[in-house]
């Protein structure tokens, strides 16, 4: 099939991610409200505050223009003033001596407008300094007095006494003489002038009204509390876009569209036009919803003004979250880093509407710094548009007047103009700072490009340039030591070094092989982090150690291994995730060293990585279709091959389900369905079955056979069965190297222990007590033991009363014939129901050799793992040992001892641990221990009381039998 290339695949990927994150984020649906419709919320809370500002403000922030009057004010109530003692008094009054002024004062309270004055609020004394006594000694209790002075009958006089400060309380300010001077004094001046005109209907109106005025205070809520409130709209987006882009690099998601060939530009392009168009829905709503609030921020500013400042500000936001991913490697920490940045924002835009620095009195370089963090901007948009609309007069700002600063603003050295360039601008060098860190911060397997990698004419010709590095920035790495050149013990193995080197020196291709591997070496560096308080030093690492290796066209090729062994580094070098340290490996005769190599090789590979790599909100349908997309399958043919891929993997039911609801199988099945799409020429499978239950991983071993017609096949697994049933050809590695090769049978042969036979013996005989059936059963058992070990010198390796197993070593193979002939005539004889033999296992032959592997190194490096014996005792054994010689068991009866063989099994995880050991039986006279000298060194300066046990040497140990 012929896969897309150039533009035309860049569309397609870029089409299908787009996709991606469109179903993702209709299947996030909460987070995508959010980021819509929060400003809903926040603009309702700023409509609140703005209320309540304006109820206590007066007329302050008000154009003034026919101003009302207020007529003959009466005389308030004393509860009514703030900060008031009750029992209170409405006044207090002097001068009671005279009786014309206790009828004045009775006036005073009977024709108070509106409110009868009761005598109980009011207290009258003789004279002023009574007055001021009491005034001194009940303090709030009173807001004004009177004292009144009967002079001649023509000539009262009066004067009034109030605390004249204005007080405040919950914003509300209190004038008290307009409160309760001015009603006073109107009244006391009217009742005066009934008394001395004698006509107590006498009409004394006055009337207060205050001066027409334009608005004393500029106010606009907007200005004021918008940016906080703009800021936190923002952060939803902000905080999600984080997440998003650091689950994809936390999951190996990008990694593994990587892998099937995505380019670089269509997953930024793809996050970035798909959160941009969320973004313009997000001002287009916010800007919507402040009109509908009627604010005249958003009523009288023009429309395009205030889309383009709330649009360019999320989305320089949005380029501000792409760079922050790009330092963030968890998702869960995507949360405290919008935190952050919101408490930072907040901080900084409280600064910014103290007018810290767009003013003339500071240095344009501060201006230039602040302005490099978007909330600052947006804090200043708000505050120039806010006080554009800030009275009735101000008509707010057009589209044509976005340049030019307002008449009143002297200190004016930024405009709305000046913001948008700014937020455009900063938008793009975010989003170019993001990919350039995205490129040399390393990613999860610690590989980047170097700090200047742009600058290399190949990184933009794609020629080869495109070198990756391995180590954080700061680290120091040391030079790689390569690893020691050691010959391969096995004989198999060096025969394909052998043809793989010669191939190499001639150059010459072998048309049938897929992959050829020229002294594949990877190591991972050591390096030195300086961290603030200490210094980690941590050596290299030697994970593949030159692998010289031909893998067929048309075969699945298995590699064996235990854990750490370097199976899956191999991989990584091979599809490209970390680069080899040295050697190469032609995949279908292109480099894996060259990019364009490397680029032509994503086409014609599949991996199915160790750990499922899916979308949990995305069906398998859907991941199917991506990466046919991302592959670059011709679009027309995209449904039918997602569709023979779901029934291949029998995931059709399941199709239109979420991936994230699967069970384990089926995700497995899933991943290798996505390895298989866009029928690739080469599949790499690392341990396809891992956690699988008996059903699922006999499935996904028949969609591997059948898989395995016209392509190669590397599978990695820790399962001897599937190797076994699977495999065309089998490798084992260890420690880094290959230790054997060859397929299935010749393994077994080689390294297999021999020959394993089991010998069932028939049931009691009916009729016979179950006594005499025992008794029997036993002697029989007896003499086919005594039969084996007379002509073949071996022991039972298990033994019950109904069988008997038995391991017998190549070396005897030229008896075998003869003896089953014998134990066959003898069958009846010896009461035996049926005789087994067959090769050993698999496991055996990898048992061995991850036994022997893990030997050399702890031996070279003291190893060492606790022994229990059945006696109780306990020793020190270097991982791996097969014969081990008990310490201090000397006797004159075995004077070399007593010794065990160790049993040796994989567990769950794939780490060699003991699994038993062999009775105790004497060391053959011949036999000598092995030089063990670290282990017996680590055992002793670890100071532990335990012994550490003999190594024997196994040749010697099946010799001496
Ligand atoms: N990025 C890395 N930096 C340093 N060492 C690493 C790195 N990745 C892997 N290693 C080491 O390289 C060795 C080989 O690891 P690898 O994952 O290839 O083994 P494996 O054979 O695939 O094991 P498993 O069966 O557990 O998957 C291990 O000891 C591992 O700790």
């Amino acid at each position: 099939m012929e896969l897309q290339t150039g533009a035309q695949l860049l569309w397609q990927q870029y089409r299908a991610l787009t996709m991606k994150n469109a179903i993702l984020t209709w299947r996030h649906k909460r987070s995508a409200f959010l980021k819509l419709f929060s400003s809903l919320f926040f603009i309702f809370l700023i409509f609140c505050i703005d209320k309540a500002a304006r109820s206590r403000a007066g007329s302050a922030y008000d154009n003034v223009d026919n101003p009302e009057a207020l007529i003959a004010p009466p005389i308030p109530p004393c509860e009514e003033k703030f900060f008031v003692k009750v029992p209170c008094f409405d006044f207090v009054w002097s001068g009671n001596g005279s009786n014309r002024v206790g009828q004045i004062v009775k006036g005073i309270m009977e024709n108070n407008p509106g409110r009868v004055i009761p005598p109980e609020k009011v207290i009258s004394f003789t004279t002023p300094d009574e007055v001021d006594a009491w005034l001194g000694s009940n303090q709030l209790r009173c807001p004004g007095a009177l004292h009144f002075v009967e002079r001649k009958p023509t000539i009262i006089s009066y004067g009034i006494q109030t605390n004249s400060t204005p007080v405040a309380k919950r914003g509300k300010y209190e004038d008290p003489t307009f409160k309760f001077q001015v009603p006073l004094q109107i009244a006391a001046e009217r009742e005066i002038a009934r008394s001395l005109i004698g006509d107590p209907k006498f009409s004394w109106v006055v009337g207060l009204k205050e001066f027409a005025h334009p608005a004393t205070e500029i106010f606009s809520v907007i200005g004021t509390a918008g940016p906080t409130f703009f800021l936190a709209i923002a952060m939803f987006g902000f905080v999600f876009q984080i997440s998003s882009l650091v689950t994809e690099k936390e999951l190996k998601l990008r990694q593994a569209m990587s892998i099937m060939g995505l380019y670089e530009s269509a997953f930024w392009l793809s996050w970035l036009m798909w959160e941009a168009l969320l973004t313009l829905l997000s001002a287009l709503f916010t800007v919507l919803f402040g009109m509908m609030f009627q604010f005249d921020f958003f009523l009288h500013n023009s429309f395009p003004i205030l889309f383009l400042v709330f649009f360019l500000f999320q989305l320089n936001m949005l380029g501000f979250a792409f760079m922050i991913s790009t330092f963030i490697s968890k998702s869960s920490s995507a949360t405290t880093f919008g935190f952050s940045i919101f408490i930072i924002g907040f901080l900084t835009q409280l600064v910014t509407t103290f007018g810290f620095p767009y003013e003339k009195n500071f240095s344009r370089t501060y201006r230039i710094i602040w302005s490099f963090f978007p909330p600052n901007l947006l804090a200043k948009a708000l505050d120039l548009l806010g006080k554009a609309t800030a009275t009735s007069q101000d008509k707010g700002i057009s589209w044509q007047r976005r340049g030019e600063c307002t008449a009143d603003d002297t200190d004016c050295v930024i405009t709305i103009d000046n913001i948008y360039k700014w937020l455009i601008s900063t938008f793009f060098l975010w989003i170019l700072l993001a990919i350039y860190l995205d490129n040399i911060i390393p990613n999860s397997n610690g590989v980047r490009k170097s700090i200047f990698y742009f600058l290399k004419p190949s990184y933009w010709t794609g020629n080869g340039g495109d070198k990756e590095e391995e180590g954080s920035l700061c680290s120091c790495i040391d030079p790689i030591p390569t690893p020691d050149d050691v010959t391969p013990d096995d004989e198999d193995v060096v025969a394909e070094e052998t043809v793989v080197k010669q191939q190499t020196a001639q150059d010459a291709t072998d048309l049938n092989v897929a992959v050829q591997m020229r002294g594949l070496t990877k190591t991972y560096p050591g390096a030195m982090n300086i961290g603030c308080c200490k210094c980690r030093k941590t050596p290299p690492y030697h994970a593949v150690k030159g692998i010289w290796l031909n893998l067929e066209k048309n075969q699945l090729f298995c590699l064996l291994g235990p854990n750490g062994a370097g199976k899956t580094t191999a991989i990584n070098c091979l599809t490209g995730i970390t680069p080899v340290t040295s050697g190469d490996a032609l995949i279908y005769g292109h480099s894996i060293r060259n990019c364009v190599g490397m680029s032509n090789i994503r086409k014609m590979i599949g991996v199915c990585p160790q750990f499922d790599v899916l979308w949990d909100a995305l069906s398998a349908r859907e991941h199917l279709h991506l990466f046919a997309s991302i592959k670059g399958l011709p679009p027309s043919t995209i449904k039918s091959v997602t569709e023979k891929s779901l029934a291949e993997v029998k995931l059709e039911t399941a199709a239109q389900v979420r991936a994230g609801s699967y069970s384990g199988g089926m995700k497995r099945r899933l991943s290798v369905a996505i390895a298989l799409i866009g029928d690739p020429k080469l599949v790499f499978l690392d341990e396809p079955t891992t956690g699988m239950d008996p059903i699922n991983r006999r499935h996904v071993w028949d969609i591997i056979e059948d898989a395995k017609r016209g392509r190669a096949i590397v599978l990695t697994t820790h399962s001897m069965e599937e190797a076994d049933i699977l495999s065309d050809r089998i490798a084992i590695m260890a420690k880094g190297r290959l230790r054997c090769i060859g397929t299935s049978i010749r393994l077994k042969s080689k390294f297999g222990s021999g020959y394993i036979t089991n010998v069932s013996f028939a049931g009691n005989t009916p009729g016979q007590s179950p006594n005499t059936n025992e008794a029997s059963s036993e002697t029989q058992i007896r003499l086919v033991k005594q039969f084996f070990r007379d002509r073949l010198q071996v022991e039972p390796k298990e033994e019950n009363q109904a069988f008997l197993t038995y391991v017998i070593p190549h070396e005897k193979e030229g008896l075998l014939a003869d003896f089953f002939a014998e134990l066959q005539d003898r069958e009846e004889e010896f009461r035996i129901s049926d005789i087994q033999l067959g090769l050993t296992t698999l496991e055996e032959v990898f048992l061995n050799i991850a036994r022997q592997a893990e030997l050399e190194s702890s031996t070279a490096e003291g190893n060492l793992v606790t022994l229990r014996l059945t006696s109780g005792a306990a020793i020190q054994v270097p991982k791996g040992a097969r014969f081990i010689g008990i310490p201090g068991t000397q006797t004159s009866e075995n004077p070399r001892g007593l010794m065990v063989e160790v049993y040796w099994e994989q567990d769950d995880i794939g780490d060699l641990c003991i699994s038993g050991h062999s009775m105790e039986t004497p060391i053959p006279t011949n036999v000598q221990p092995m030089v063990n000298a670290s282990a017996t060194r680590r055992g002793i300066l670890g100071g532990t009381a335990t012994p550490v046990g003999l190594v024997l040497d196994p040749n010697q140990i099946l010799n001496a039998h």
